[in-house]
């Protein structure tokens, strides 16, 4: 087969990467899967996980079948793909997805026959869309070269159609559009269904109908929130699969595509000095800790349906928790990944109501400046009780982590803006220098790995260390990762990672449903019952460090919150 047609635009930049680089080559956009290239042989680099990648000479019909499975018909000129962003004057679609598009566009991640499409009720003409989107597009920080001409080469292939979401016609006529800018290519499509969730079966029924490709695939990326419990995630999930093969939906969970978290399984599987101690023998607990600085601004009315229990804790925060507890997978193949993750998901036991402790941010005045509580968002209903902050303790009824307690906590309106985990290690038996520790509590002079997910990514280890001199005295200390330190080059935003493995096929960054439905079992119980009982949730001021009540949960579990401490907070 020849290697012609669709070739990644990364060739020229892949190179001069590579060069200025250094040494190694440089895989910035590289899907993690590409099992027909390696068949063929053709593929002579490796990612940094020791998987081959995609080389600049790629081609398109190798593309096609690797990525899709789908063995799409031989046509003249290669392939395409298209990518409509159904909501495209949205939030979501503005802040981060065409900024993510442009910047695989401008990293030369995506293939060199695209387009991209926005699709909503809005009334715009292709012109206005580009000049909408042209506002959040940004340059990488690190690589400014033609920043310009990129931008203009990149609006130049976007386009609108405006559509009731529930549709055929209209969806149509998008399909008629993308034929023309197809122009005979093997169509691949891929929806990105940025909306309200009431709407992503209309839309799956009308794009599916009249707007899949014929030939090539078509894949639909879900946005959260996949349903309020388990049954409505269930219904979700069936009306969903009237329309479409599972293998056609990509149900996204953004954290997956963080940096650090991807990072979390390459610690654990690939450094000797950390697997071994993995397990209850070693860890005493795991803290997965979301924080931010800001309330729910003007998203009050989609908050106040879902609280900060499913909007974080259901799906971000379990979903860092399976990759952290799952068992060694088979290989990285997605399939692998997701089965272990739903096994260790469904070994949880569901959450009791006397492990959750909720929170609301109320109004708080600082420096003279007023902060507004979340009932005074116009768009929350008065009186309502939805927790803006919730603690949790979890557990997992198996061999490996038998009694070790999960504690999670997430929270907006609080003192800063966060994303960790914190993993606690046991104290060292009998441990020598116990007078020379500065603390008598030995608890507090145990290991801590931390794994700071956002903002300042980086990994640090706390250790006993001797302070120098003539004496012996210990204090703790970091053995510090600090990505800015070490790897001074912009990380990629967790949407780019995620779209461009959508386009490749790649799904081990997805939710499978089985996973969904493990992770629902977990929480619906509690949910209902919060909702049942009406719960009412501490109050806590906008800006501080939320409820006392957390601290309580901790130390029912004998555990101290690792955020707390002064080194650290
Ligand atoms: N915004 C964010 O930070 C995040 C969002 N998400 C999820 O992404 C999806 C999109 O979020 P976001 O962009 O904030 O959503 P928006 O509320 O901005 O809605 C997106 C678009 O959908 C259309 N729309 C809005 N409400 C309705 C309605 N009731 N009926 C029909 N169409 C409607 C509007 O387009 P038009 O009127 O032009 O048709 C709107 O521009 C949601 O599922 C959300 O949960 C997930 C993580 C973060
Ligand atoms: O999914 C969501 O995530 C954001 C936080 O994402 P981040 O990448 O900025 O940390 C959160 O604000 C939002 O409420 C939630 O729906």
């Amino acid at each position: 087969m020849a290697a012609t047609g669709l070739r990644f635009q990364s060739a020229a930049f892949f190179s001069a990467r590579q060069r200025d680089a250094g040494t190694k080559p440089f895989h910035h956009c590289s899907p993690h899967r590409i099992p027909i290239a390696r068949r063929i042989g053709l593929l002579k680099t490796k990612s940094s996980n020791g998987r081959p990648q995609i080389s600049a000479s790629f081609s398109n019909e190798m593309l096609d079948e690797s990525l899709s499975g789908e063995r799409a018909p031989e046509q003249q000129g290669g392939s395409t793909v298209s990518i409509t962003v159904v909501g495209a004057s949205g939030d979501l679609a503005k802040k981060k997805i065409f900024p993510a598009l442009f910047a695989l566009f401008y990293e030369g991640c995506l293939p060199e026959h695209f387009a991209v499409f926005g699709y909503a009720r809005s009334k715009m003409s292709d012109e206005e869309l580009r000049t909408m989107i042209s506002r959040t597009l940004t340059c990488r920080i690190d690589k400014r070269e033609n920043c310009g001409d990129k931008m203009e080469h990149f609006l130049q292939r976007c386009f609108y159609q405006s559509g009731q979401y529930n549709s055929e016609e209209e969806f149509a006529e998008l399909d008629r559009k993308l034929k023309e800018k197809e122009a005979g290519r093997v169509p691949n499509r891929l929806f990105y269904l940025s909306i309200p969730p009431n709407i992503f079966v209309d839309v799956v029924r009308s794009a599916s109908r009249t707007a899949s490709s014929s030939g090539g695939w078509t894949r639909f990326i879900v946005e959260k929130p996949f349903g309020r419990d388990s049954e409505s995630s269930g219904e979700l999930t069936r009306s969903l699969k009237k329309h479409l093969a599972e293998e056609q939906i990509f149900r996204i969970d953004h954290y997956l595509g963080k940096e650090l978290v991807e990072n979390l399984s390459v610690l654990r599987f690939s450094n000797l000095v950390f697997e071994p101690l993995w397990s209850r023998n070693y860890i005493r607990n795991v803290q997965l800790i979301f924080s931010e600085d800001f309330g729910t601004d003007g998203r009050g009315g989609y908050f106040d349906n879902y609280g900060i229990i499913r909007d974080i804790m259901q799906n971000h925060l379990l979903q860092i928790l399976a990759l952290f507890a799952m068992e060694t997978p088979v290989s990285l193949d997605a399939e692998d990944i997701r089965n272990e993750k739903v096994k260790v998901l469904r070994s949880m036991r569901q959450l009791k109501l006397e492990d959750v402790v909720v929170g609301q941010y109320k109004g708080h005045v600082k420096g003279g400046k007023s902060y507004p509580g979340y009932a005074d968002d116009p768009t929350v209903p008065k009186g309502s009780i939805t927790p803006t902050f919730a603690a949790a303790a979890l557990f997992i009824d198996n061999a490996r982590w038998d009694g070790v307690p999960f504690l999670m906590k997430a929270g907006k309106a609080l003192h800063t803006r966060r994303a960790e985990i914190r993993v606690q290690f046991r104290s060292v038996p009998g441990n020598l220098y116990r007078r020379n520790i500065g603390s008598s509590d030995l608890d507090q002079a145990t290991n801590e790995l931390v794994l700071r997910v956002q903002p300042d990514e980086a990994i640090y280890l706390k250790i006993n260390n001797k302070v120098p001199g003539l004496g012996m005295r210990l204090d703790r200390s970091n053995l510090n990762l600090l990505y800015s330190e070490r790897y001074p080059r912009e990380i990629p935003d967790a949407y780019e990672r995620l779209l461009l493995d959508a386009i490749a096929g790649e799904r081990r960054l997805f939710i499978r449903s089985d996973e969904l439905d493990a992770a629902w079992a977990i929480f619906t119980p509690v949910l209902r019952q919060l909702e049942d009982k009406r719960v009412a949730p501490e109050l806590y001021p906008y800006g501080s460090r939320g409820p006392v009540g957390a601290h309580y949960l901790a130390a029912n579990y004998n555990v101290r919150w690792g955020d707390i401490s002064s080194d650290d907070s």
